[in-house]
């Protein structure tokens, strides 16, 4: 694999949060290529913030993050613009445009000032197309769908803009169990087939330890980072909850409520 298709993010002593306040700090991981990566934590412990950070959407108060071992303020916006996309939850403006004109947005860093899309920048947005199971819908408006199928569209331009690295806040929210799933084993095969580096922010603590390489769970203290089983035998997940309301079961990786 060469490579410019491959992709690194570390992070080093990092504290995140805004110019009023720190949201975490001792934030320290790093996510390889191949690897499929979830941040989980409670309501308010600064995942969405950690994850715009790490995409260079808001700057960061401490400590370092790289991408390929350097530093991420070094780097142009379009050379960004190739390493990384960001799928965030969307904005109205662009629920306007139909499936596939979203999905070509996707093609920007690319195509010249007036966006004219080369027979390349098609080939891209047809196989993400084909891979998302959109080709029925690409002429529907983004506001039509559900928000399973949006959802599927906003990772398929991710997709087209063909970054080794990207990341998700919350990629299944509002989702049923089926269509959970759905997503975030397109995203496994994302890493596990075509080598990228994919980090979301979920609830889903259940299905992030059958599914990810690794987790970050951020606790507001260690921040212990690691893979599940890892993660269980060291019972960090125990600690995540208080036990009054529900415990973690290790030999069923799940929570159940407390009797
Ligand atoms: N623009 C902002 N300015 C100041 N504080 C903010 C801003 N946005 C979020 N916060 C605060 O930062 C903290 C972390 O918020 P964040 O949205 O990152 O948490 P989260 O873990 O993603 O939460 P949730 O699970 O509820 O989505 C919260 O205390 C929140 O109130």
């Amino acid at each position: 694999m060469p490579d410019s298709k491959t992709s690194s993010i570390s992070t080093n002593g990092l504290t995140i949060g805004y110019k009023s306040k720190a949201v975490a700090g001792n934030i320290n991981f790093s996510c390889d290529s191949g690897e499929l990566c979830a941040i989980i934590g409670v309501n308010g412990i600064g995942k969405s913030t950690l994850l715009r950070t790490l995409g260079n959407l808001q700057p960061k108060l401490y400590g370092s993050i790289s991408i390929n071992n350097q530093d991420l303020s070094t780097y142009s916006s379009g050379d960004l613009a190739k390493k990384l996309s960001v799928v965030l939850t969307e904005q109205p403006s662009s629920k306007n445009l139909t499936v596939e004109e979203l999905i070509a947005l996707g093609r920007q860093p690319y195509t010249n000032w007036i966006g004219t899309l080369t027979s390349k920048d098609k080939i891209y947005i047809q196989e993400s197309l084909t891979a998302f199971l959109l080709k029925e819908l690409r002429h529907r408006k983004c506001h039509e769908l559900s928000d399973g199928q949006l959802q599927r569209v906003l990772i398929a331009r991710a997709m087209a803009q063909d970054t080794p690295l990207i990341l998700l806040d919350e990629p299944t929210t509002h989702l049923d169990l089926y269509h959970k799933v759905q997503i975030l084993k397109l995203l496994q095969s994302l890493t596990h087939n075509e080598g990228k580096t994919i980090i979301f922010t979920t609830h889903e603590i259940d299905l992030a330890i059958q599914l990810c390489d690794k987790i970050l769970i951020l606790d507001g203290e260690q921040n212990p980072f690691g893979e599940p089983c890892q993660l269980i035998e060291n019972e960090h997940f125990e600690r995540l909850f208080p036990e009054e309301m529900v415990v973690f079961d290790p030999k069923t990786g799940a929570f159940k409520v407390s009797k």
